[in-house]
């Protein structure tokens, strides 16, 4: 029941429900993970390498069916189901891989003989002054040629291609890696504005914490598939007057972490599970 003068709250853009997952053949990495992101949430996923930080945006992408239509939901739909939701670029996913998504066409290499202006302005239906904005943030040279570029000036592209729609959930996986400074500040801080002036959600793994302290609005810690710790960014950063950084916050985290896992007799390490283990927590791909 709505009571007169309270707002509603507004609903999640990702919801994630009692998520369950486990790679084919293997014994049960995630289990029982819940999680709702706000709209205008700009969240950092931190971990150790292997905790599971890909692993999930992956799933939070759609990219592996896990249970029923309401565990990994994207702006009140199903991130796996409702491929409508990437076709049309409400949901963004930009990770590791050298390629342009074009939809039921599959992926195409970035790495090929092609210009960086054929592959951005190959991407139709696009606003021309969003890509204009792309081009210049990322200082994008037309002319280069894809197949002689740096890692970083093909990174460029791939963001530029990858932001070009403008989505309203974007989930990113450690993509400023290869970015000079300059450019990684700029693209940070064009996505404050894209949260603030439109709403966006941004989920973004990282290992790399410099100058997120101003940038992230929650902080969400994963230690093997699990979600440890999920927090405002806000009450972990500012201890009375002084305001600490990232990095002093989370390396001790993963330090104990570390302890924890060395001290653990090698029998407890997790175990292949056998080939008929549970079809409840068997993973489809995409
Ligand atoms: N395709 C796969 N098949 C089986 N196991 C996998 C697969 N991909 C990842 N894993 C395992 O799942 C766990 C989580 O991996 P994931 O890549 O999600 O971690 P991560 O937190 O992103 O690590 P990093 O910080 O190193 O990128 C690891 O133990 C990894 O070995």
């Amino acid at each position: 029941m709505e009571h007169e003068g309270v707002a509603p709250s507004p609903a999640p853009a990702l919801s994630v429900r009692a998520l369950q997952f486990s790679y084919p053949g293997q014994a049960p990495f995630v289990a029982d993970l819940s999680l709702a992101l706000l709209p205008g949430t700009r969240c950092l996923l931190v971990g150790a390498n292997g905790a599971g930080k890909t692993t999930l945006l992956r799933i939070f992408a759609g990219k592996h069916l896990v249970g029923g239509k309401d565990v990994v939901q994207v702006l009140g739909r199903s991130a796996f189901h409702d491929t409508a939701l990437t076709c049309d670029g409400d949901l963004a996913y930009l990770g590791e891989s050298w390629n342009r998504p074009i939809g039921s066409a599959g992926d195409v290499p970035l790495q090929g003989d092609f210009t960086a202006e054929h592959m951005i302005f190959g991407v139709e239906g696009i606003d021309s002054d969003r890509r204009q904005r792309l081009i210049d943030l990322l200082d994008i040279n037309l002319q280069w040629k894809m197949h002689k570029v740096s890692d970083g000036q093909r990174r460029r592209v791939q963001i530029c291609m990858g932001l070009l729609r403008p989505y309203k959930v974007l989930l990113l996986d450690e993509i400023t890696v290869d970015l000079d400074v300059v450019g990684r500040m700029d693209l940070l801080s064009f996505f404050i504005e894209e949260c603030t002036e439109r709403g966006c959600t941004i989920v973004y793994a990282t290992h790399i914490f410099d100058g997120l302290e101003a940038w992230a609005t929650h902080l969400a810690y994963v230690v093997d598939g699990k979600l440890e710790r999920f927090t405002m960014a806000s009450d972990l950063l500012s201890t009375g007057d002084s305001v600490t950084s990232l990095l002093n916050i989370i390396e001790p985290w993963l330090r104990d972490e570390r302890k924890v896992r060395e001290s653990r007799p090698k029998s407890s390490l997790p175990v292949q599970a056998s080939p008929w283990a549970s079809s409840r927590h068997m993973a489809y791909y995409r």
